[in-house]
């Protein structure tokens, strides 16, 4: 005899109703708890787009999460919450809100929150780690000041420049062996993935390439071989990477961050426990902050002071407040000399048929945000 369920739904398999009941409970229980969650009626916080039961606001994210955001935040203004599953996430995309994350709040807004997929969530590879200690602890304290005091003083800066531009002379002999064979970038790191996207600005816009060779042909003969020394004199070159992280940060949200305590934020609240992000990859593209915004224009770091340091909010490839970045003053060094390196020595040229112009430029979200598409290019010793 079939039951008053198969009756009624006809369509549905005779297996999925004692399961589809048993679930009932289940459902009910998981939907209170929900209402519940959200029921925090006092809690004003940040606009953003109408989350949907259970779900919220998942399938606003996608799989670039950074331009999602930027586009809700045009909707909704500088400082938006969503909501994912049982978590609230805020996001800052105009340097006002940056501000107000990473100095004004960055006492209340500085634990970290550690991605599902971290293996930094396993508590014993957690312990000794900077970026993923979940709290700004003594422990953590400690570990910073040790890398500062020892690693990245200005003399170990020094001291290590011999040791970088080994690297650079072996990349550089690497690239002599392979002349006119083709060359893939598979990059998986921040410095490296900065490497790719100047090279790949500079070959899209020769203009840029042809303003940074004429700095160095008027300062070194071409078998000349680039010394961090050398680095201040190029302005121009340092300038193209600073050009190279506004359009390309390689951590677009910066490190997911998290709110230690309640905390009001530009009139809204920020709940404790809300994973606080700064979309620098959307500050860094905004025309009301930046003229010809989406063009590649190392020219705009010649004049004025904007720098790394995390004190020009709309322009911080490396964060600020307490947890800026700690390998700052390694990684910039590195990739200037790197990409010195590689202008300085080679030319580049695309595979047959592809235009320098027509380059494209698309991104893959990961753990860096790096191309999509690995650039490939043929190397030409100058010398
Ligand atoms: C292009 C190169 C790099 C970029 C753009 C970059 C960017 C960043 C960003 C955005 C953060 C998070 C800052 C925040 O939450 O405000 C960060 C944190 C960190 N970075 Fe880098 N980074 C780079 C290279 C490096 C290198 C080479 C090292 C080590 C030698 C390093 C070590 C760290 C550490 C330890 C933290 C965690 C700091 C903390 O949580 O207290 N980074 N980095």
């Amino acid at each position: 005899m079939a039951t008053i369920a198969e009756s009624h739904f006809p369509f549905l398999p005779a297996t999925f109703f004692p399961h589809s009941l048993l679930a009932l409970p289940i459902l009910f229980l998981l939907l209170s708890l929900f209402l519940i969650r959200n029921r925090r009626p006092t809690l004003h916080l940040p606009p953003g787009p109408k989350p949907w039961p259970i779900l919220g606001n998942l399938l606003h994210v996608g799989s670039m999460p950074h331009v999602a955001f930027a586009r809700l935040s045009q909707a909704h203004g500088p400082l938006i919450s969503l909501r994912l599953g049982t978590q609230t996430v805020v996001i800052g995309s105009s340097p006002e809100s940056a501000s107000e994350i990473l100095k004004t709040h960055d006492h209340d807004l500085s634990g970290r929150s550690v991605p599902h997929v971290s293996f930094a969530r396993d508590p014993e590879l957690n312990r000794d780690s900077i970026a993923w200690s979940t709290h700004c602890t003594d422990h953590w304290r400690s570990l910073r000041s040790m890398v500062r005091a020892e690693l990245f003083t200005s003399k170990a800066i020094e001291q290590q420049s011999d040791l970088r531009e080994k690297h650079a002379r072996e990349m550089a002999r690497f690239l002599n062996r392979r002349r006119g064979q083709e060359m893939l970038a598979a990059v998986s790191d921040t410095t490296s993935a900065s490497m790719e996207w100047a090279l790949a600005e500079l070959l899209k816009n020769p203009d840029t390439m042809t303003a940074a060779r004429r700095e160095f042909d008027g300062k070194f003969p071409e078998c000349h071989v680039i010394k961090e020394s050398d680095l201040a004199d190029l302005p121009y070159l340092c300038a193209c990477v600073k050009e190279t992280l506004r359009l390309h940060p390689p951590a677009p949200l910066l490190l997911p961050r998290r709110a230690a305590k309640d905390c009001h934020v530009m009139g809204y609240t920020v709940p404790q426990g809300a994973h606080v992000f700064v979309n620098v990859w959307a500050i860094g593209r905004d025309p009301r902050y930046w003229e010809d915004a989406s063009s590649f224009k190392p020219e705009r770091f010649m004049v004025g002071d904007v720098d790394f340091k995390g004190s020009h909010f709309e322009f911080l490839p490396f964060g600020s407040g307490r947890r800026i970045c700690s390998g700052l003053p390694m990684a910039v060094r590195e990739i200037q000399l790197a990409v010195a390196t590689l202008v300085h020595g080679f030319d580049w040229s695309l595979p047959e048929g592809t235009a320098a112009g027509d380059l494209e430029m698309e991104e893959r979200y990961g753990v860096t945000l790096k191309k999509l598409n690995p650039l490939v290019l043929f190397p030409t010793p100058r010398v």
